[in-house]
Formats: C-alpha cells, structure tokens, sequence
C-alpha cells in the first residue's frame, strides 16, 4: 500500500537525465513526470533510446547524470524486494532459463516481492488472479520455453501483475500478440489502470495504437524527449514526419475523433507508376542518405562525378546506381563530365546534395545548370556556403545563381521528398 506521504509524488520522474552504455550516450538531458495513475505510451523510432529509457527507469541502467525517482525514491537505491513492489517489467522477450511452467514462473513473480517462507494463501490467489486476468490459467502447467510467442508474453505480463506493481512498463509486449489479444492485453491494461490505478508505460512501435489507448504520448528521437503532450498535440503530421524520416499522413478517425497515422506504404506503392530519373550530384558522404532514400521511392538514380574512393561511390556501387567516377583525388576531367552531361539530359530532374565543394568538383554545379536551361526541375542543398572551400567562395556565389534561376532549396531529406512530391504530385489511389 502507498505511503501517506508518497501519494503525491510521481509515479516516475526524470530528471536531467543523461545515460547509456561503456563510451556511448544515449539519452541526453531527459526529463518528464509521470503522475500517479497516468496510461503513458513511450513512441519514437528505432534505436531512438526506448529501451534504454526503459532500462533506467527501472533501475537496470545507471544515469550517468541526473536522477531518476519512482514514487519519489531514487531507483537505484531501492531494495529488489522494494522495487518489486513498485515496479512491474515485461520486456520485449522473457527468457526463462529452466524448464518452468507458466504457473511457476508466475508465482516467481509474486515471490520477488521477498516475503520469508514459502507462498500463502493470498500469494496464490494472487497469481491466480493474474492468470485470469491474462487468459493463460489453461496454461498453467505447461512449460514456459514450449509456448508460442504470443502465449509467453501473456505470461509474462500475469508475472507482471502477480507482484501486484504500482508502475507497470512493457516494452513492446504486444508486438508478438494477434489482434484479439492484443486487443485482450490492452483492455486489461485499461482496466488495470483505470481501476486499479496502476501507472501504466508502454512502450509501442504502434502510433495509433498508442494514441488510441494513452492519455499521453511521449516522443524519443535520438535519445531526446522532443514532444511529450496529449495524443493529439504529439501526432502532428510535421513532427513525425521529421522524426521518423518519412512520409506520412495524420487524419482523424471520423467515430473517435483520433489522430491516426497513414499513407506511408501508400506512398511507396504509388511512387513507382510515376517512375522518373533522378541525376544526383553528391561527394563526400552527402549522398549515402540520398541515393537509399531516392531508390527506395522508386526514382532511376545516376550519380556523380564522383570520385572513385569517396563514400558515396562505394554506396552508388552497392545501390547499383550508374554513377560517373572520376580517378581518386584528381579534379573532374573533361570525359567525366561530358558523360555526366548525358546522364543529366537523360534525367527528368537533378538533386545536388550538400556537397564539400572545392576547385576540382566546382564545375559539378554546371550540371544543375544545365538541367535548369533545359527546363528540368533542380532541388539544391540549403548551405552549400557552409561547406565551400574554394577560393573567392565560388560554390556560394554558383548556388546562388541557381537558385535565381528556378532551383529549390531543401534542407532535410523529408524536405526533399516534399518538394519532389510538389513539383511531379502523385495521382490519389483509388480506394
Ligand atoms: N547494451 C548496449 N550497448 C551499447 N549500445 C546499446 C546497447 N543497447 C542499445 N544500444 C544502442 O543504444 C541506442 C538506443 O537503443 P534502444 O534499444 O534504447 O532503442 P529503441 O528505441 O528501444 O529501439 P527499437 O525501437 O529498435 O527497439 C541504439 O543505437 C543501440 O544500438
């Protein structure tokens, strides 16, 4: 039972908190409350830090700055039999590492909680309860390590609950479910939070889901909280986008009102029907990102001049792009870029990429050029002064007259791909 004094106290906070792994930060300066009672879901994309968020929340992983509190103790000083009585975890996957029946490991559950002696009475009605909850009571005496997938995590999550927690957190747990369990689990989460008051934090790759279900959503990318408010003021069709680096529609569910996300296998169906030729002018890394991006939509891509040891051309070769390569270190030749100028004119647009440039690739923005007089569409970097090494800054000076002349400017590949969508618009799928 909660503390007189605890009652106020969030469920989960953090506060400034910096953690990771040995020599690799991942989530940086983080802080939010939970209060007591909230259904939270935890989104962003993946290798955003979820997990990790997850694991020091519950103690697992240490902050190397800031402090995490759970019912206003700090985490890492409680004892396990404390957090056990605080925290519930089911993880993406529980491993049980000997031949187990569901029961046992059920009842493992209730025996974290460190009481001496063997189980009572209350214990095992507990772990029933749990089992019931979680429809996997017929399961009870088979072996944990011979269930399906779908039948382990509804163990897992009885596990869970048989500790009788005050914060539940599933990482992921219904991934494995289909959709009447999953839909099972939620409604037992539901009624566990709205009825039992547990704090829930669920982790989940399902916006709509998350939105569907949680008061409050919490979005992680690149290890920072970047949006953390109510489902409507998280789904925001621009900030996804961003997050998530694609593209993607936000609508509102006519019956319930909320926001539900769509539109990205749409898009990428559709793309290929408009097949158009894309010439790329990059160099130094920056077309890694734009050659996948463009291929994976369905554009034709041609590339260069590059030069044969810069990375983009080792990435043009493995994407099987037809890429014009100049000698390494050597400045563009004539041949090169009178075979690059044939890529152009066989192109329907050029993307220049956020290019070093320097005296021995300038004469590469010649080839926007060109495709600009010949009336071709031409999507240029933003900041190309940034990275200009030549004398009398001449790539700035050349971005410039681009520009005056017809070239759009884009600033993240999610930018890009609005901008190619507005210029060449993709007829609207038949439905
Ligand atoms: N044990 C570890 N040691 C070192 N780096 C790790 C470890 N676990 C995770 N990482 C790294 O930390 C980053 C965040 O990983 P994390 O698992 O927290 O992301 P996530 O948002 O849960 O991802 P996903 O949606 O793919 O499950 C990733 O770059 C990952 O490679």
């Amino acid at each position: 039972m909660p503390g007189p004094t605890d009652r106020q106290k969030p469920a989960l906070a953090f506060r400034g908190v910096t953690a990771g792994y040995k020599g690799r930060t991942v989530l940086r300066e983080v802080d939010f409350e939970i209060a007591e009672g909230e259904f939270v879901s935890l989104i962003g994309p993946n290798g955003s830090g979820k997990s990790t968020m997850l694991k020091t929340a519950t103690g697992l992983l240490r902050p190397l700055e800031g402090r995490v509190e759970v019912f206003g103790r700090e985490v890492s000083s409680l004892k396990p039999r404390e957090r056990a009585s605080l925290i519930g975890v089911v993880p993406q996957k529980l491993d049980s590492p000997m031949a187990f029946t569901v029961g046992e490991i059920v009842m493992i559950g209730r025996s974290v909680r460190g009481r001496w002696g063997g189980p009572d009475a209350a214990d095992h009605d507990s772990a029933e309860r749990a089992m019931i909850y979680t429809n996997v009571l017929d399961l009870k005496d088979r072996l944990f390590n011979q269930l399906s997938a779908g039948e382990q995590q509804r163990t897992a999550l009885a596990m869970a609950l048989a500790q009788e927690p005050r914060i539940i957190m599933l990482d992921e747990s219904i991934a494995h479910l289909d959709i009447n369990h999953s839909q099972e689990v939620l409604r037992i989460l539901m009624n566990i939070n709205r009825e039992e008051k547990i704090t829930v934090l669920l982790v989940s790759h399902d916006l709509n889901l998350a939105a569907q279900i949680a008061d409050r959503l919490m979005l992680i990318d690149k290890g920072r909280l970047v949006r953390n408010g109510s489902p409507g003021e998280v789904m925001e069709e621009e900030l996804l986008r961003r997050v998530y680096d694609c593209d993607l529609r936000v609508r509102r569910d006519p019956f319930s009102g909320n926001p539900v996300v769509s539109g990205v296998l749409d898009a990428a169906l559709r793309r290929p029907s408009a097949r158009k030729r894309l010439h790329v002018i990059s160099g130094g890394g920056s077309g890694i990102e734009l050659f996948r991006r463009l291929v994976i939509e369905g554009f034709d891509v041609t590339a260069g001049v590059l030069n044969r040891l810069d990375s983009d051309s080792e990435a043009a070769r493995a994407l099987d792009i037809a890429a014009v390569l100049e000698q390494p270190f050597s400045p563009v030749g004539g041949e090169a870029l009178s075979q690059a100028r044939r890529m152009v004119d066989a192109a329907d647009g050029v993307v220049v990429g956020l290019v070093p440039f320097g005296p021995g690739n300038l004469v590469n923005l010649d080839l926007a050029e060109l495709a600009l007089k010949a009336g071709k569409p031409v999507w240029l970097a933003a900041g190309i002064a940034s990275r200009d090494y030549t004398p009398g800054k001449a790539a700035a000076a050349k971005a410039r007259e681009l520009c005056d002349g017809g070239a759009v400017e884009w600033s993240n590949i999610h930018e890009l791909m609005a901008r190619i969508e507005q210029t060449w618009p993709q007829p609207e799928t038949q439905h």
